[in-house]
């Protein structure tokens, strides 16, 4: 396969790494500084101990990439409007994109309703077709180490399936493919369901980490934090229940699989750390504007934005 990758970072530099390493045609686009740290060193993945190099072609525009049979996006939520007129300069009529990102994506609701939060203009639902988006959750836990070298202390699982649901030959087919490099993929045939899930556990921890600059072992130890946690996590499992995504797991049971990540600082501590801007918009704005879609009074979730946001407005991070 002919495959683009628009952020290689942390998660896109992951599957790039792996995806050449299987053989394909892996094409990064990248920005000045790490463009030219890729082009130098190659790309290297550390897991579990060992170290593999990598050297796909790096690209400083959509043109040099040229079409795609599969675009990876891996850039945060925020910058996807940026990347989108290059995401659609890479495509033909039958390219996949799939973008490995956190939060709710702007299609959540539909493909004829774009959520504002995250798709402000309109753009993502007008430059990305629905019918081309195959949605992945992004089960691991990664961190770019040096410019051009990405460590994986986790990698679970790559959930993916057909925005509108159910089972298909062409989702089947690129989790062989990912299968085949080595990449814990699966299909789901309610992947908003596992979308779902997935916030339903980061969309405390990562603005918690964010506002406190604590690990998440740290912050699962806090029993008056964890108090809030799940005050939040109630309040989404109504609108999950709401929006045809319910969630039968306590949260006890969905914070010991947090656990397990240990002294991890996440993705959006990580953005801290580095006074990158942060993915509040897709954790915690879009689950309110569902909320208030469906009816569902969201207090502890107000209160966790809020202050987040206002962190990051002081930092000048958000906003
Ligand atoms: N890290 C993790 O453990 C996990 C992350 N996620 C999610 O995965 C998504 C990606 O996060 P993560 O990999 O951590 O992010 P990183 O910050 O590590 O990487 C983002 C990449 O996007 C690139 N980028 C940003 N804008 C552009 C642009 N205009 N053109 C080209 N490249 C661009 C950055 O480039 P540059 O090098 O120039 O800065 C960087 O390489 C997020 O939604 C995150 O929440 C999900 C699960 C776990
Ligand atoms: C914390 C983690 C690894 C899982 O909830 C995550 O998704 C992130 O860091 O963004």
């Amino acid at each position: 396969m002919q495959v683009g990758i628009i952020g290689a970072g942390a998660i896109g530099g992951w599957i790039a790494a792996r995806l050449a390493h299987g053989g394909h045609d892996v094409r990064i686009l990248a920005r000045a500084e790490t463009g030219k740290a890729l082009r130098s060193h190659g790309l290297t993945l550390v897991q579990d101990g060992e170290r593999m190099v990598v050297h796909p072609r790096i690209c400083a525009d959509a043109q040099e990439v040229g079409p795609c049979d599969l675009i990876i996006v891996g850039v945060k939520s925020f910058a996807l409007e940026s990347v989108a007129p290059a995401i659609a300069a890479m495509m033909k009529p039958e390219t996949l994109v799939v973008p490995m990102l956190n939060g709710v994506p702007w299609w959540f609701m539909g493909r004829d309703v774009s959520l504002r939060s995250v798709d402000p203009d309109g753009i993502l639902q007008k430059s990305l077709p629905y019918e081309q988006i195959v949605a992945c959750v992004v089960h691991a836990a990664a961190m770019r180490t040096l410019p051009a070298e990405i460590t994986l202390f986790r990698g679970d699982r790559l959930i993916m399936g057909e925005p509108a649901g159910g089972a298909s030959a062409r989702v089947a087919a690129l989790v062989d493919q990912f299968r085949a490099a080595g990449l814990p993929a699966e299909q789901s045939h309610d992947v908003r369901a596992d979308i779902w899930f997935k916030l339903w556990g980061n969309m405390t921890i990562n603005p918690i980490s964010a506002l406190t600059l604590a690990t998440a072992d740290r912050i699962l130890d806090d029993p008056l934090v964890l108090g809030l946690i799940a005050s939040v996590m109630e309040e989404a499992r109504e609108i999950g229940r709401r929006i045809g995504c319910p969630i039968e797991q306590s949260t006890v049971e969905r914070n010991a699989v947090t656990r397990k990540l240990g002294a991890f600082r996440t993705s959006m501590l990580q953005d801290v750390d580095a006074s990158r801007p942060i993915e509040l918009d897709a954790l915690l704005a879009a689950p309110r504007e569902i909320a208030a879609m469906v009816g569902v009074a969201t207090p502890s979730l107000d209160i966790l934005f809020g202050l987040t946001r206002l962190m990051g407005i002081s930092r000048g991070i958000y906003g």
